[in-house]
């Protein structure tokens, strides 16, 4: 199989709808519109006349759904998918998602975007009272804790259950009645919901899934709220009052599709801002810029724009280049970046480039690229960062667990930028990042989670702690050395 070297996981994409004919058929279009957040594993669940059923597979949603039958079978007026990386529990059959639930009373099914960070507190506890799981992710707390809530009713007992799981989540549930759509009290992970022109309301991670199944954006859900959709129509209710958006900064530096908005703040235009305040901050003596196909290239823009330097194409990316899983070693990343990226000798021949990527995680593509630039006969290769170094891990969805993973956790400025063989290395502050990105909000840090950047986690981080203390004390006894 051909691999794209990630060197980010993504995260989950998650989509739902409630009351339209073809649900199926409308979350697969949602879903392929979401594919970037998840590569790993796909389903879907459909609601046909109160009975759930679910199919879901390894790979892309175009390997699990790969016939047209296999989405006209999945016959209902309501369902939800999922895209899936994986951040707890590893890519096993079992932990794709939707995840189902058969009781002898009813049926649930799950989708989950992010990771919970006292999963394995809260399993180690329902196990040793009896609790049999089905899977090895996170996301399955939350069903044992539904069910084992004594409120009097399900939006009770829903709520119950979120107030128990910490980390980082937006969540759908799909049962014979209704549609939940639940997200953490930090706001981590977007969460949008549109309307259908039939009326039929759709709950998903990005607006780019919205504008691919033609629905209206109607509101992005708040940290701590908790959307019910029946046939009766939409309740927004919170299940928290105490709440503080934080969402995660790598939505506006990498994740998100640059064609969606979050919180009111298109992506592309965001990233083009980092690009010009980098340019501002790390101006560099230079005759053209070019980006890192694809997701530096808004930033690419920014900066060009901003140092008043033509924008080239110095880099090309392989379009066939699939989308699959990251390559478990060095050689084989090394390997899939350079079957992804090459560069363009006519525009950058004799050139001395200004080079855009959005973030390093270990420098793989870094390394890579100026070398390309150079073999290519460059005349010189300044490496600009529209984000700033990442030094810590990320708990709440992203899958970098261990600083040791991070090239900048490890090394100076100067010292990667001789790594590279760059001429010159900057990278973006975390003020202009967070001026760039400009969410209308009087949260910290104006509503973003910078905790990759500075080590300063918006919450406790549970089951992680441990483990994070450790590294860190590793990693500072490696520098001591
Ligand atoms: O330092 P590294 O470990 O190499 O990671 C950083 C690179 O990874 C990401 O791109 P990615 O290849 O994931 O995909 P893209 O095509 O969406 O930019 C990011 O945009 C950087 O280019
Ligand atoms: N990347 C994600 O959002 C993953 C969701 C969930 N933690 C899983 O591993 O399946
Ligand atoms: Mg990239």
């Amino acid at each position: 199989m051909q691999s794209e070297v990630k060197s980010l996981n993504e995260e989950c994409g998650i989509f739902g709808v409630w009351g339209t004919p073809d649900a199926a058929r409308l979350t697969y279009i949602g879903l392929f519109a979401l594919q970037h957040r998840g590569q790993e594993g796909a389903g879907i669940t459909v609601n046909h006349d109160g009975e759930l059923r679910t199919k879901r597979g390894f790979g892309l949603l175009t390997d699990v759904f790969d016939s047209p039958n296999a989405v006209a079978n999945l016959d209902g007026d309501a369902a939800i998918g999922h895209v899936r990386y994986s951040t707890a529990g590893s890519n096993l059959l079992e932990n794709i998602q939707p995840l189902p639930f058969n009781f002898s009373d009813t049926q649930f099914a799950l989708a989950h975007n992010g990771n919970l960070t006292n999963a394995i507190s809260i399993r180690k506890q329902l196990e040793d009272r009896g609790a049999i799981y089905h899977s090895s992710s996170d996301t399955e707390n939350l069903m044992h804790l539904i069910r084992l809530s004594q409120a009097p009713d399900l939006d009770g007992q829903v709520k119950e259950a979120l107030n128990i799981i910490k980390g980082g989540f937006a969540y759908l549930i799909i049962t014979k009645d209704r549609l939940y759509a639940a997200l953490d009290p930090n706001g981590f992970r977007p969460l949008v919901v549109g309307q259908l022109p039939n009326g039929a309301y759709v709950v998903c991670s990005e607006t780019c899934a919205l504008d691919a199944v033609g629905a209206k954006f109607k509101f992005d859900v708040q940290p701590g709220q908790l959307i019910k959709i029946d046939d009766t129509g939409i309740t927004i209710d919170q299940y928290t009052d105490d709440t503080q958006l934080s969402i995660c900064s790598m939505e506006f530096i990498y994740f998100a599709r640059p064609d969606s908005d979050i919180y009111g703040v298109n992506v592309h235009s965001a990233r083009k801002r980092m690009g010009a305040m980098l340019a501002k901050e790390q101006p560099a003596d230079a005759d053209i810029v070019t980006g890192v196909p694809n997701s530096s290239l808004s930033a690419a823009m920014g900066y060009a724009e901003a140092a008043g330097l033509p924008y080239e194409m110095g880099l090309v990316k392989n379009q066939y280049s699939a989308r699959t899983f990251i390559e478990p070693t060095q050689e084989l990343r090394e390997q899939g970046v350079n079957m992804k990226l090459s560069a363009v000798k006519g525009v950058v021949k004799g050139k001395r480039v200004v080079l855009v990527d959005d973030s390093i995680v270990r420098g793989t593509t870094s390394r890579r690229i100026v070398k390309l630039l150079k073999d290519a006969g460059a005349a010189s290769v300044h490496l600009r960062i529209a984000s700033p170094p990442l030094r810590y891990p990320c708990f709440y969805g992203i899958d970098i667990q261990h600083a040791s993973e991070l090239i900048a956790a490890n090394h100076s400025i100067e010292e990667m930028r001789q790594i590279f063989d760059a001429d010159s290395l900057g990278f973006l502050s975390v003020d202009s990042l967070i001026k760039a990105v400009n969410l209308k909000t009087n949260a910290p840090n104006k509503g973003l989670c910078v905790a990759y950047f500075d080590g300063k986690y918006p919450t406790p981080l549970y089951d992680y702690q441990k483990e994070y203390d450790r590294d860190q004390a590793q990693l500072h006894a490696a520098k001591m050395r």
